[in-house]
């Protein structure tokens, strides 16, 4: 009896130690499950706070690209405005200069005249005069004397800027002294591959009043309040430069485009725009002519302003 009793109570110790040992695997176990979760967890939260810190610098990144670039901005329409603001004031500065000029000239011319009237010589300006031949005043058609020059007169259409047609003859018309300038310059211009072609030459008083009642603004048209200026003398001329076939040079604008391209800075233009007007530019100016600074299709014989007002009917 005590030997089963004993026997008994031997099992009954090895199950209570077994039940011991399993629940405590058990919660050894169930205790690393929680490390592991939390140690899971923890890792998870730091990739993603990586992920995070990550997107923010690229969105910094982006972020201080867009300022660069709104700053960039700002300066071009900054330098742009001051460029601009420049252009005006050499402009505005060389009207001065050209009225100033003019009305010194004209003043010369008249007292000139008055004396020359007073004398039974001809004039210092007639001195070409001869039996047969005009004088350097006298108005000639252009192509009598240069016929290979090109002769497309815009404002004798409605291809210009009024739509109208300005005036109703088709032939250039100049002072003889200012043709004999342009002959030499269209001699040049052949020399080295181009020819002259003329947009406008003498322009009468009534198709100036003509243009000004479209585009009142004396920066692209001489205001006919100042009485008779440059085209209505004869001695200025609207032009371009083409080649032998007639195709026109790639030049700043198109004709009477009135806006700052059209200026003689030619910073703003294409470089073969910019070397094609210079071109012109030099060969005119060494021939007689000055370039009229608003217009690069604009020149004006340098003796201009000794050319007495004519209405002259073409
Ligand atoms: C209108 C334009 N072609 C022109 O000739 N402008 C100058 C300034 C002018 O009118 O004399």
């Amino acid at each position: 009896m005590n030997i089963l009793k004993s026997k008994r109570n031997l099992i009954i110790s090895t199950v209570i130690v077994l039940l011991v040992i399993v629940s405590g695997i058990g919660i050894f176990l169930y205790k690393e499950n929680i490390v592991t979760k939390s140690q899971d967890k923890q890792s998870q939260l730091k990739s993603e706070l990586v992920y995070k810190e990550e997107t923010q610098m690229l969105e910094l990144e982006e972020l201080s690209k867009e300022v660069k670039e709104v700053k960039k901005d700002e300066t071009i329409r900054l330098a742009k405005e001051e460029l601009a603001a420049k252009k005006a004031e050499a402009l505005r500065l060389a009207e001065e200069a050209k009225k100033a000029e003019e009305e010194k000239a004209a003043k010369e011319a008249e007292e000139e005249r008055k004396a020359s009237s007073n004398q039974t010589a001809s004039s210092t300006e007639q001195t070409d005069n001869t039996s047969s031949g005009p004088s350097n005043t006298d108005y000639v058609l252009v192509t009598d004397y240069i016929p290979d020059i090109l002769v497309e007169l815009k404002y004798a259409t409605t291809d210009n800027f009024t739509g109208q047609v300005i005036y109703d003859f088709t032939d250039a018309y100049l002072r003889y002294g200012t043709v004999k300038k342009l002959a030499v310059a269209q001699e040049k211009f052949k020399a080295m591959g181009y020819k002259i072609k003329i947009w406008d030459a003498y322009r009468p008083f009534y198709a100036q009043e003509k243009l000004w009642e479209v585009v009142p603004d004396s920066r692209y048209v001489a205001n006919p309040a100042n009485g008779m200026k440059a085209h209505n003398l004869g001695g200025s001329i609207d032009i371009t430069l083409v080649t032998f076939d007639g195709t026109e040079l790639t030049m700043p604008t198109a004709f009477d485009d009135f806006s700052a391209k059209a200026d003689r800075d030619y910073s703003d233009v294409s470089a073969e725009a910019a070397a094609n007007a210079q071109l012109m530019e030099d060969v005119m100016e060494s021939c007689g002519f000055t370039g009229y600074f608003g217009e690069w299709w604009d020149f004006s014989d340098t003796n201009i302003n000794s050319f007495p007002a004519v209405d002259f009917q073409p």
